[in-house]
């Protein structure tokens, strides 16, 4: 990957300051831990070897213990859900490693869910590991408890969104503890003016890397589609869904709680699974939830956008020329830290093999887009994005607007791509997607969002946080000593209005598919190539409740780049160069023989 090729001989061969700046998915955070773990091993080498030098014994083994439990690398991110998954990729890396290494500690402000983690980690720092990874926050919880005098290298990851946060003061402070020579990298995907002031006051003649979008192998692909109204965001995430037109694994981008729930709930009662990674939710059952989906225990995931209001009123910030030994956030007022601020989903986290990123509300700003649709496309593969837009509410289109100057013009694709656009088109490109193809299944949609009312996601929030303290590793102790508590809370759970799921409601029938997205029946001698199963297709004919067709019927067939889904037959022509799509294909004979 460019950025890690890079990365490593600045931050390891020449032991520079470095500021990475790079798309999201390109891989920055191997590109930073794999030449900084391999420096503190050298590190550790080293101080064993003076050891062994050293004339006195005494002195030597006092030493050789002391080195090894110092503080030597601090990594610095925004958020909670960020700072477990990079010990979840340290402990990967660390596996062979262990008896060099000792595990990473992670630094967090204890929550009110959490009432034994102060007394846990003040404890895990009488005998410091090499490595801590902390929100800013966190790092000045425990600040008594450590030393970072030995620190050899410091890591601000998502640096970007550290002022944003609130963490200007903190940022301060910590620089306050850190020692006069430690080499630093600062790590963003967007260049704002967080990442400038940091950038002056943290870094020493930086050497900058900065990999273009150009250099992504894969290729993103991002539309909007505007709809008469937002009541029918959730008829074309039917449809889509339904009638495979997105297949695969994706993520559904939505502004709150309460939307997230009522999609999962609208969704379920048409027999789709889904999982909801909320700002109500510990962040330990977020991470659980996000390994679920990494791991295929389902394709369709729910996020809720936190974070996005503060980077809306950075966006529109002017540069601001700041003194440059204290970090001020650029912001007119810091917003302080609170427990639900140290969230966010749309950033850093590394969803896998996401192949669509929909937008069901639009981001407000384009900062904010850039990285939610930053979960697709990761790690040289390919994804779309696409973004719902009410075109009847006049300042989503003015964001719109905003967006696509921010976005690189399209690539232009090869008719086997997954969707044609064409070269140099603006992005987000429209997508031509007539709702009238679809009007059918309106009835139904209304019928199933009347049916999830708002007391259903109230007890659907409640029911999760309940599930959510009942899984709770730290509340084992208190429950083992309590178990009317845990009891109650078992029985509260049960006690639930939420609708059945009518499972009549799972199927599509044949009548309401509209007739450009039927799959067409294949021929007995084709049917027989493939191995398509020959009985059992009398019933499928015969009942109108037949199950949607499984592929894609808009992104794959598409190759004229309107988005509008063709037949089989036209299909077979395009591809063989026949009829029409022939080279030798003369219109205005084909025209005059009619
Ligand atoms: N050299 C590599 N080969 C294959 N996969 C890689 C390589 N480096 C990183 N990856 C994978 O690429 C994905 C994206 O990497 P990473 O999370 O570091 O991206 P990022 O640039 O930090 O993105 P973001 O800005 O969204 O945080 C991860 O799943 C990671 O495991």
């Amino acid at each position: 990957m460019p950025v890690q090729e890079s990365a490593v001989p600045l931050i390891l061969g020449e032991g520079k300051d470095v500021l990475i700046q790079s798309a999201t998915g390109s891989g920055k955070t191997l590109g930073y831990l794999i030449p900084l773990l391999q420096k503190l091993l050298n590190e550790l080498e080293s101080d064993n070897n003076n050891d062994a030098t050293t004339t006195t014994t005494t002195k030597s083994s006092k030493s050789k213990s002391s080195n090894k439990n110092q503080i030597k690398l601090l990594i610095l991110l925004p958020t909670r859900d960020l700072v477990d998954q990079v010990i979840s990729t340290l402990n990967s890396l660390l596996y062979y490693l262990t008896d060099q290494l000792s595990p990473p500690l992670s630094l967090l402000k204890p929550q009110k869910s959490d009432p034994n983690l102060h007394s846990l980690t003040v404890s895990s720092l009488r005998t410091p590991p090499q490595i801590v990874v902390a929100t800013p926050l966190g790092l000045l919880t425990y600040t008594s408890h450590l030393t970072l005098s030995s620190l050899t290298s410091l890591v601000l990851d998502e640096s970007d969104l550290m002022l944003s946060h609130g963490y200007a003061s903190d940022l301060t402070e910590t620089r306050k503890l850190l020692p006069k020579i430690c080499q630093t990298v600062l790590v963003s995907a967007t260049l704002n003016e967080s990442v400038k002031e940091l950038k002056k006051v943290m870094l020493h003649k930086p050497a900058i890397i900065k990999v273009n979008k150009e250099t992504r192998s894969g290729t993103l692909k991002q539309f909007y589609l505007p709809l008469p109204s937002s009541s029918d965001k959730l008829l074309i995430i039917y449809c889509f869904l339904k009638l495979s037109i997105i297949t695969g694994r994706s993520l559904f981008f939505t502004s709150s709680t309460t939307s997230c729930y009522r999609l999962k709930l609208f969704l379920e009662q048409f027999g789709i699974r889904s999982g909801v990674v909320g700002g109500n939710m510990t962040g330990r059952h977020r991470s659980e939830v996000v390994e679920r989906f990494n791991t295929g225990g389902f394709d369709v995931l729910i996020a809720e956008a936190t974070e996005e209001a503060t980077e809306e009123s950075l966006d529109s910030e002017s540069e601001s020329e700041s003194e440059a030994d204290e970090i001020t956030s650029p912001k007119k007022s810091s917003k302080k830290n609170t427990d639900s601020s140290d969230f966010g989903v749309s950033r850093g986290v590394d969803f896998r093999g996401v192949k669509y990123v929909i937008n069901v509300d639009l981001p407000p700003t384009s900062s904010s887009y850039t990285h939610r649709i930053g979960r697709t496309a990761r790690a040289g593969a390919s994804g779309i994005a696409l973004t719902l837009i009410d075109e009847s509410d006049e300042g989503e289109m003015e964001i719109l607007k905003v967006i696509q100057e921010s976005q690189p013009r399209a690539e232009g694709s090869k008719s086997t791509d997954v969707m044609t656009m064409k070269e140099g088109e603006v992005q987000p490109a429209r997508l031509e997607f007539d709702l009238k193809e679809v009007e059918g299944f309106r009835y139904r949609v209304e019928d199933v969002k009347r049916a999830v009312t708002k007391v259903a996601i109230t007890e659907t929030i409640q029911k999760e946080i309940k599930e959510s303290l009942l899984n709770s590793d730290r509340l084992l102790e208190h429950f083992a000593s309590n178990p009317q508590d845990r009891n109650l809370l078992e029985a509260d759970k049960m006690r639930s209005n939420i609708n059945k799921v009518q499972s009549h409601l799972k199927h599509v029938p044949s009548y309401l598919i509209p007739s450009g997205m039927k799959v067409a029946k294949p021929s007995k001698k084709r049917r027989r190539r493939s191995n398509l199963p020959q009985t059992g297709e009398k019933n499928s004919e015969a009942d109108p409740l037949i199950s949607a067709p499984t592929e894609s019927r808009i992104f794959l067939d598409s190759n004229d780049g309107t988005g509008k889904s063709t037949s089989g037959r036209k299909q077979w022509k395009m591809k063989r160069g026949k009829g029409k799509y022939s080279k030798r294909y003369d219109a205005t004979k084909f025209r005059g023989k009619r």
